[in-house]
């Protein structure tokens, strides 16, 4: 992966710290933790930081706890109910740790 995209409405919790990790399915696992990625959203295809991948680690959808909702800025409810809208019927999940560069 050359960059990463998350949804405009992630923005400002990313830029604010307040999310540090993002679920993804196997097609987006492809990244390497040291490396450096732009951000762009998927709308508009807008840059609007950089970040650095911490670790990238497996898990499973009903394992996701109230540590992965913190994480995001979510309660687990939300967090649940948003990877269901993005990735329907998912059960197999790639956990990528970041950090603002
Ligand atoms: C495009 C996009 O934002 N995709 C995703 C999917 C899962 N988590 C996340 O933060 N962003």
């Amino acid at each position: 992966m050359h960059k990463i995209t998350f949804f405009e409405r992630f923005e400002a919790d990313i830029l604010a710290g307040r999310k540090t990790i993002t679920l993804r399915d196997e097609s987006e696992s492809g990244v390497i933790a040291g490396q450096t990625l732009p951000v762009h959203t998927l709308e508009a295809d807008r840059w609007f930081c950089d970040i650095r991948i911490i670790a990238v680690q497996e898990v499973e959808f009903d394992d996701l706890s109230d540590k992965e909702a913190q994480q995001e800025n979510m309660t687990l409810e939300q967090l649940k109910q948003v990877i269901q809208e993005i990735y329907p019927g998912i059960t197999h999940l790639y956990k990528i740790s970041f950090e603002l560069c």
